[in-house]
């Protein structure tokens, strides 16, 4: 037997799981969301019918959505001592490693920590789907030394979430548009943060260690962390012309380009970022304002005839999410906060079915004998 197996570096292409909850299918230019192609879903359905539909197998009727959206409401609320916690944390953590430790924190309060069940799984989930966007809000405002905001329950689910990273409630145009970036988040196959959910649930440990993991994983620029940094680029110029130098200028350096690229999309446009581009241009005509719309076609073009490279979601969801109001460190955590409801459903999916994630290595390094 040999030593030496095949290595594919960041396992591209291998097959990590077989899976009911998603796929990319590169062949019908489909994201496939429980049979269900996410950007049809996207164009008749809000976040709460994905959320059933990742969580209970089907799309909901409306009364099946508001008890969903009842029960949600009903788990707004945070343990009083988190809030203390958030206040000692240091004033210049990040919203997204605030959210890693607040999930983390909320773990000891359940009294089932140790069931895998399907059910209490489920529970589990529609507790952390509530409990999130309060989290990823409050932790913020005590960072920023302003007041916890409460939850709103006369507000919809989406609305509430808009309101409580804002202190505004949305407009009817800002609620669609947020809860439609809500739905292009919420589940994409296997991304990194997905798989280091599964591999954590894959030892038995439980769902706020897996999405704890998942947090830190999604933060990281190459990942969920990109949607913050194509903001920060943007906002380095403040004229197409500007932007489309500052890119190639980037390109001369080889930098990467945030917001561009994907390991499964690479040649081609993500459909989702589309979805996004439109909204952009929504806002921008609501607004009167195209500058961003306009730079962000530009870059577009820099990169398609540089490099080949075409936007990903989060190219589009920043400048999206700069015209609502949206503070920008509050973009990577909003993108986990849609995407609780993938990770708990692929996470249950490995408790269900599994076999732990254990790979193996070809060694490169030195042998030794030790002398005698
Ligand atoms: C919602 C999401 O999480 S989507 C991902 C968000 N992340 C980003 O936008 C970060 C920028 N993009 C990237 O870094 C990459 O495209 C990734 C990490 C997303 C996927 O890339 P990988 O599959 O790992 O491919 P890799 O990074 O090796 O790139 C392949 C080639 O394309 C180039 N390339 C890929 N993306 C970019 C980019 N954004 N800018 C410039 N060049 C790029 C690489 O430099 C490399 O070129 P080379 O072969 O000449 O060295
Ligand atoms: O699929 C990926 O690798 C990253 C991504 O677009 C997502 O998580 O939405």
């Amino acid at each position: 037997m040999s030593n030496v197996h095949h290595f594919y570096p960041g396992l591209d292409g291998v097959v990590a799981a077989e899976t009911k909850i998603s796929f990319l299918d590169t062949v019908q230019g489909e994201i496939v969301i429980k049979g269900f192609d996410l950007i049809e879903l996207s164009k008749k359905y809000g976040y709460l019918d994905i959320v059933h539909l990742l969580l209970e197998d089907k799309l909901p009727n409306q009364e099946e959505k508001n008890r969903l959206e009842n029960k949600l409401k009903s788990n707004y609320e945070i343990q009083v001592a988190l809030y203390e916690v958030f206040k000692l944390l240091p004033e210049q953590t990040h919203p997204m490693d605030a959210l890693r430790t607040g999930i983390s924190f909320i773990s000891g309060y359940d009294e089932k920590i140790d069931d895998r069940s399907p059910d209490v799984n489920k529970e589990r989930a529609y507790r952390l789907l509530g409990t999130v966007p309060n989290i990823v809000a409050n932790s913020y405002q005590i960072l920023t030394k302003k007041e916890p905001v409460h939850p709103d329950k006369d507000l919809s689910y989406s609305a509430n979430f808009f309101y409580m990273i804002t202190s505004r409630k949305p407009t009817a145009i800002q609620e669609e548009i947020f809860d439609l970036s809500l739905v292009l988040y919420s589940e994409h196959e296997m991304p990194n943060s997905t798989f280091t959910s599964r591999v954590i649930a894959s030892t038995q440990s439980d769902l706020y260690g897996a999405l704890t993991g998942a947090v830190a994983s999604l933060k990281g620029n190459l990942h969920g962390g990109a949607n913050e940094a194509v903001m920060h680029m943007l906002l380095q110029a403040k004229t197409v012309e500007q932007f489309e130098k500052l890119l190639e200028n980037k390109l001369l350096n080889k930098e990467k380009i945030m917001g561009f690229g994907h390991r499964v999309y690479m040649k081609k446009i993500d459909p989702r970022a589309l979805m996004m581009k439109e909204a952009l241009k929504q806002l921008s005509d609501i607004q009167g304002d195209d500058r961003l719309y306009r730079m962000c076609e530009a870059g577009e073009k820099v990169l398609e005839r540089e490099k080949g490279l075409y936007p990903n979601l989060d190219y589009y969801a920043a400048p999206v999410y700069w015209m609502l109001g949206i503070p920008i460190p509050l973009y990577t955590p909003i993108f986990f906060g849609a995407r609780t409801v993938g990770l708990c459903t692929h996470v249950m999916e490995q408790h269900d079915n599994n076999h732990l994630f254990r790979p193996r290595v070809n060694y490169i390094g030195e042998r030794h004998a030790l002398s005698k």
